[in-house]
């Protein structure tokens, strides 16, 4: 593993770092905020899966979320959103290839190569952060915008004994119906739609998948919400399965991270109360 950039920042430290991924077969770049704390104590982690065309990068910088992870006393992890690089194929529209790997394994040629996401979210990093940082494993929850939202609610929703806590910003909750969703899970694991269930979070819940409670917020001035969010079908699944949704309206925000921004410290607050027992 790789140090590219350390700074001081809110009573902690920002890091970025590089290292090779056997999941990808690539290198991966991902962000990690580390608050101080005593030598020796391990502090919660809060996975941040970010949407499409961002790398680590796009929350790290505009996310303006370490205040309250200082004041909360939780690392948040901010991964890439793809394998990139020499050899790994792309496609030239934002919403598919590098930049969009949709949290996936990818089965269809020729992404399967090194598109798998999912292994890389769900085991390698997790392996290497509870490895090389202060990080408490059994004490970890996970949020995401967009894409990223999309990928915190099914990796969640998977793995209900790792994550004591998921919430969302704007997240694609059924892939499987909207335009984004239906173009990649054709791509990355063709048409059979019985495949994409596991990858779509209305899906996950109809099919018995539990998590005791969820909080999302999504904007009303968001210019993706009729087409490709569609909050109300996350109703309907949660209503159905008993699941304790609080979904937030938030009057005049847009999709993007002036949106998110605003709310992050609000999700690190929700998630450091459930991190903390
Ligand atoms: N470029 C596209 C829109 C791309 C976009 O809005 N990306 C969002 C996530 S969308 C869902 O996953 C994002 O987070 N962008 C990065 C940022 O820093 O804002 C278009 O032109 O429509």
């Amino acid at each position: 593993m790789e140090q590219l950039s350390s700074n001081r920042s809110h009573g902690g430290m920002q890091g970025v770092y590089r290292h090779a991924s056997a999941a990808t077969g690539t290198d991966m770049t991902f962000s990690i905020f580390v608050p101080d704390h005593a030598p020796g104590t391990k502090l919660p982690v809060l996975w941040y899966l970010s949407g499409l065309t961002c790398t680590h990068a796009n929350v790290t910088e505009k996310g303006e979320y370490r205040q309250a992870c200082a004041e909360h006393g939780v690392i948040l992890v901010a991964p890439d959103t793809s394998p990139r690089g020499e050899g790994v194929p792309d496609d030239e529209a934002y919403d598919f290839g590098q930049g969009a790997g949709f949290y996936v394994d990818a089965t269809e040629a020729p992404w399967a190569t090194h598109f798998s996401m999912r292994s890389y979210i769900e085991q390698e990093l997790p392996a290497l952060i509870g490895a090389e940082f202060s990080a408490d494993m059994d004490r970890q929850g996970i949020t995401g915008h967009s894409m990223g939202g999309h990928g915190a609610l099914t990796i969640g929703l998977r793995n209900p004994g790792r994550f004591r806590s998921v919430s969302a910003f704007s997240p694609i909750v059924a892939p499987g119906q909207v335009p984004w969703g239906q173009k990649a899970l054709t791509g990355y694991l063709g048409e059979d739609r019985a495949a994409w269930r596991e990858y779509d979070a209305v899906a996950l819940i109809e099919d018995g998948a539990r998590v005791p409670e969820l909080l999302v917020d999504t904007g009303t001035a968001d210019q993706f919400l009729e087409v490709q969010l569609k909050p109300e079908l996350l109703d309907g699944a949660c209503r159905n399965a008993g699941i304790a949704l609080t979904q937030r309206l938030q009057p005049g925000y847009d999709h993007s991270y002036y949106f998110v921004s605003t709310f992050l410290g609000d999700h690190v607050a929700w998630h450091a109360e459930r991190l903390k027992a």
